[in-house]
């Protein structure tokens, strides 16, 4: 049989931990199923800068262009080293252009509830029962890719971003919302701030064209001021999510808090082939690295996705999902989800015990 080729690109501080207890799962599922991968580690961010000074050599992205999909686990370091050369402008160097230059514009993030979990969300429960919210990102444009800058105004310094759409940029991620619509609940929410900025009128017009197309799905507008509040009061309200680059990062964020923990939600990003990458919507959380006490699920859930969109294996990665809901159902809990006086009948599990406990599901 031939061998699938996965390219895996570990990441920085907790990355290499949750990636690890991820490859666990395929390497479990592959044995199952008599599956042959090859599983291939590709150099980047901090990894290739310590052996080779950039952040994202060109060996990494040849090879990964061989893979039919990527696993990555989150670039950077702590915040407060921005200025370090080792984490300046990892974003710039590393996490921006792997997207970019694979056109990967489609970013996937769903929030989904589990039942075992809603007690730790936050909101309360009778709100957040049942949501099932699917953000779609632009992910190759927008703000983070825009012309950056310095000039000098009335003798003062002046950095700026842009935040440009073109309309086929804006065009193509609207499709793949309405597609995706189409096979959820059929409404499309799609978020921007028209009122002030130019490019969001962009996004309503080039929207509600695309929208024509699509009668059976509802498409309706909101700010993104109002959409962060929405989503805290009234999450049930929204089925996919459309949104910029920026906006889905800031909102994807804010959505995991309904689920109990950021450390749970993984992200596909697609762009017009089966080619995905995946990763965790989280990044390298420094400050709790080499304690054996992230949460992997993030991660293990990444697989889940590859095996849908990028292997065409939709039971398999329902199986991963499964093992998930089931890990968490029979109480065993990272320290991100652990409440101990609420929640007597949980376990408390580090990274890699989690990791097993989920592989030994599949194996059987
Ligand atoms: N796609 C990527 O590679 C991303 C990279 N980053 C980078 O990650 C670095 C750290 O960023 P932060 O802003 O601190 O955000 P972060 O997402 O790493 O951490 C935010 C909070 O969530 C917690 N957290 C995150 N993942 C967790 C997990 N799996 N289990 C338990 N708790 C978890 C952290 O401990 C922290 O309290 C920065 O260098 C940033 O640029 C941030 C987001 C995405
Ligand atoms: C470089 C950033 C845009 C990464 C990030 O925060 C994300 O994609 O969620
Ligand atoms: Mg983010």
């Amino acid at each position: 049989m031939k061998e699938i080729k996965i390219g895996v690109l570990p990441g920085d501080y907790i990355g290499p931990e949750i990636t690890k207890e991820a490859l666990k799962v395929l390497n479990a599922l592959e044995k199952k199923y008599d599956w042959q991968f090859d599983i291939v580690h590709l150099e980047a961010s901090g990894e290739a800068y310590d052996k080779y000074g950039v952040h994202l050599p060109e060996e990494t992205l040849r090879k990964a262009a061989e893979c039919a999909a990527l696993l990555k686990g989150p670039f950077g370091g702590p915040p407060e080293e921005l200025n370090h050369p080792k984490w300046s402008g990892v974003e710039q160097g590393a996490i921006l252009p792997l997207r970019k230059h694979f056109n990967l514009f489609t970013n996937l993030r769903e929030s989904k509830v589990f039942d075992s979990l809603i007690h730790l969300s936050p909101i309360k429960k009778e709100v957040v029962a049942g949501i099932d919210i699917l953000i779609v990102r632009e992910l190759t444009s927008g703000i983070y890719f825009g012309e950056k800058g310095e000039r000098t105004v009335d003798g003062e310094r002046e950095y700026f971003d842009v935040e440009a759409y073109k309309e086929s940029e804006i065009e193509r991620i609207a499709i793949k919302s309405f597609e995706y619509a189409q096979q959820r609940r059929n409404k499309v929410t799609l978020v921007a701030k028209s009122n002030v900025l130019k490019s969001s009128v962009l996004w309503r017009e080039v929207v509600n064209k695309v929208a024509k197309d699509y009668p059976g799905v509802t498409l309706d507008y909101m700010h993104v001021d109002n959409a962060a509040m929405q989503l805290i009061l009234n999450p049930g309200q929204f089925d996919v999510i459309l949104t910029s680059n920026m906006f889905g990062d800031i909102l994807s964020d804010e959505a995991s808090v309904l689920l109990g923990s950021i450390g749970l939600l993984p992200s596909a990003s697609l762009g017009e082939s089966k080619f995905g990458l995946y990763e965790p919507i989280h990044g390298s959380a420094p400050s709790i690295a080499g304690q054996n006490i992230a949460n992997p699920i993030s991660s293990i859930l990444c697989i889940a996705l590859l095996l849908r969109f990028s292997l065409d294996k939709p039971e398999q990665a329902d199986e991963v999902e499964a093992a998930v809901a089931r890990a968490l159902a029979e109480g065993y809990r990272t320290k991100d989800l652990y409440q101990e006086a609420q929640d007597d009948a949980s376990k408390l599990v580090g990274t890699v015990e989690m990791g097993d406990i989920i592989t030994s599901y599949i194996a059987g």
